[in-house]
């Protein structure tokens, strides 16, 4: 549910990237008031074409036009382009601004903003844990954010100014539903990597390994899908250039929870090969468990629906 404030948290906010996130951001500025003014920038012009015919906002076609009169600069690329769009935003931030993002990965879209902004701007990272497997302007909608944590990662030890900029773009996402979660960039990485990285890794490959299996057909797999599988599917259609990007800068994370998996695999594979029945029988019971407490905490997303497309009035359709 999104309340419309009864003042703005920011004058001018400029997106910088106009895909699912960034086009939800805009809209859930519009419906919350969050920000007076919605300035959007897309490095793609077919994508800054589509923003204007679905009245988006106010589309600019340079990243001078977007930037110059923000309060709050907030890049909605891929984390592999986050230092190129910081970079190209950096000499158009004014004293003061925020320079914020939404990337997946929290160190590095944090080291690449801070190795070109000015001292003169406050770079807080950023990570709304809400999305969809759909990219792209048409995939956003106002309440992606509404009931989701979203995740601060703000230096620590800095000056009053730069706390007052951390709590207001904490006001910022809390006006679109969000709950506001602070911890470092490293703690971020590392957490994300199980929740989110790892099961984005495993649905790609076992989507992969069916698609070799020959006598699994594509239209066996299609008939067949109906179970776990399908699940798999949907997290697999998430789009290739976004991943590559989150594995290529969270790696240590990654390697270090997929050598834990890989442990716990294989362990499981034994248990099967020796018939070890109550080993599988409690691992299962423990497992089992974890969906409980995701259910208790409040971040059951109803899968196979994580964004709640359709589900609600102002989202778009299949
Ligand atoms: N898709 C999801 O479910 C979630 C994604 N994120 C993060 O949000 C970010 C954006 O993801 P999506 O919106 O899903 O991607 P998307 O693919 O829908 O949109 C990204 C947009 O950025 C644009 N872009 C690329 N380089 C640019 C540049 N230098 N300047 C301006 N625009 C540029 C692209 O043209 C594209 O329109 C990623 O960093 C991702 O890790 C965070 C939470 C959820
Ligand atoms: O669609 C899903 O299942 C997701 O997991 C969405 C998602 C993707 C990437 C993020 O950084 C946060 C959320």
């Amino acid at each position: 549910m999104i309340e419309r404030l009864e003042t703005h948290v920011f004058e001018t906010v400029a997106i910088l990237g106009a895909g699912l996130i960034g086009s939800s951001i805009a809209r859930a500025c519009e419906a919350s008031g969050a920000a007076k003014s919605v300035l959007i920038y897309d490095a793609n012009e077919a994508v800054r074409e589509r923003a204007k015919k679905i009245a988006l906002g106010s589309i600019c076609e340079t990243v001078e036009e977007a930037c110059t009169d923000a309060d709050l600069v907030i890049l909605c690329t891929p984390v592999g382009m986050i230092e190129t769009a910081a970079k190209a935003a950096s000499p158009f931030l004014k004293a003061g601004a925020i320079l914020s993002d939404v990337g997946s990965v929290k160190a590095s879209a944090l080291n690449d903003m801070l190795a070109v902004a000015p001292s003169y701007a406050h770079v807080i990272a950023g990570h709304p844990i809400a999305g969809t497997e759909h990219s792209g302007p048409d995939a956003g909608f106002a309440k992606l954010f509404s009931g989701r944590w979203c995740i601060l990662t703000p230096l620590e030890d800095q000056d009053e100014a730069y706390q007052l900029a951390t709590a207001k773009l904490t006001k910022f996402w809390e006006a679109f539903g969000s709950t506001v979660e602070i911890m470092t960039a490293k703690r971020h990485d590392l957490v994300l990597a199980i929740t989110s990285h790892l099961p984005h890794l495993i649905a790609y490959n076992i989507c992969a390994t069916a698609e070799d299996m020959e006598q699994v057909t594509e239209g066996e797999v299609v008939k067949f899908s109906a179970g776990g599988f399908r699940d798999f599917t949907r997290i697999a259609a998430s789009d290739p250039t976004m991943w590559r990007d989150v594995f290529l800068n969270n790696k240590e994370a990654v390697l270090e929870t997929l050598g834990r998996f890989t442990e716990d695999l294989a362990a499981l594979q034994r248990a099967i090969r020796w018939s070890d029945g109550d080993q599988l029988f409690e691992l299962f019971t423990r497992a089992r468990s974890i969906r409980k407490s995701v259910i208790e905490a409040g971040q059951d997303t109803a899968a196979p629906n994580f964004g709640r497309r359709n589900q609600e009035d102002d989202t778009p359709a299949e």
